[in-house]
């Protein structure tokens, strides 16, 4: 007798899960035990008005339709089983974590340069434990969620991640956070270099700098390192595999 075809999706490529994802280049599947959200730094700094991106000087002002948007693929993440990843970003509050001149990241961080511009601000950047380390409000971990804190713009750089995936036989990471073209695009990249399959939810993240760099970034991650798609796409095909799931 054959064997029955195994119940799922197979996308072009022949990688096989019960999650069919429309996305560009090409739709892409995965099983959502075996896939994570990660949230990138959705933290004060880089999402509200008055953080340091903003007193940086980089437009956070569409940001909020972008948290409203990361709120419901968690929450779709969440009842698919799909573990979320919460990443901040920052270092301790003397910088040691940051580096000294002998650290390319003292030279083009844009927290740092700005409190070197300004000494007022001195231990209010990014700093463990003040407001602008602090995720915003709008998005919560819950527990069962991982929460992990990055000193650099690579989320596999100096944490435990690798590991922690690897511990769950997760292969498959979804993008949400800001900024798209520094540390979504770093993880993703460094992700790729590891084996993980990397997929960005355009609409759920948001540039630093100018919207070219969105869309120079979502191109190159399309065109080089994994998937783009959105929100809506995501929470459909979620749906459509919890639908299959459920015996009639
Ligand atoms: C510009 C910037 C981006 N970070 C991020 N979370 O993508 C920074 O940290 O300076």
């Amino acid at each position: 007798m054959e064997a029955e075809a195994p119940a799922g999706y197979r996308d072009p490529s022949g990688r096989h899960g019960a999650v069919a994802l429309p996305a560009r280049p090409e739709p892409i599947a995965f099983d959502a035990d075996t896939t994570a959200l990660i949230v990138v730094d959705m933290q004060n700094a880089y999402a509200t008005k008055g953080g340091y991106l903003d007193l940086a000087g980089f437009d956070v002002s569409a940001t909020g339709p972008v948290i409203e948007r990361i709120a419901r693929a968690v929450a779709a993440a969440r009842a698919a089983g799909i573990r979320v990843i919460w990443f901040q970003n920052g270092w301790d509050p003397d910088y040691v974590e940051a580096g000294g001149p002998g650290s390319p990241n003292w030279h083009k961080s844009n927290a740092l340069k700005t409190m070197r511009r300004r000494p007022g601000m001195n231990g209010r950047l990014l700093a463990k434990g003040t407001w602008d380390y602090a995720l915003v409000d709008a998005l919560r971990p819950e527990p069962g969620d991982i929460v992990l804190a990055k000193p650099r713009y690579s989320g596999f750089y100096n944490t435990p991640l690798d590991s922690m995936l690897r511990a769950r036989g997760i292969r498959t990471l979804v993008f949400t956070g800001i900024a798209t073209n520094v540390c979504v695009e770093s993880t993703l990249r460094d992700g790729y270099h590891r084996e993980y399959f990397g997929i960005v939810l355009a609409d759920a993240t948001h540039q630093a700098g100018p919207p070219a760099l969105q869309e120079g970034a979502l191109l190159n991650i399309e065109t080089f390192f994994g998937w783009v798609s959105d929100v809506a796409a995501f929470e459909a095909a979620l749906h459509s595999d919890e639908a299959r799931r459920i015996p009639v």
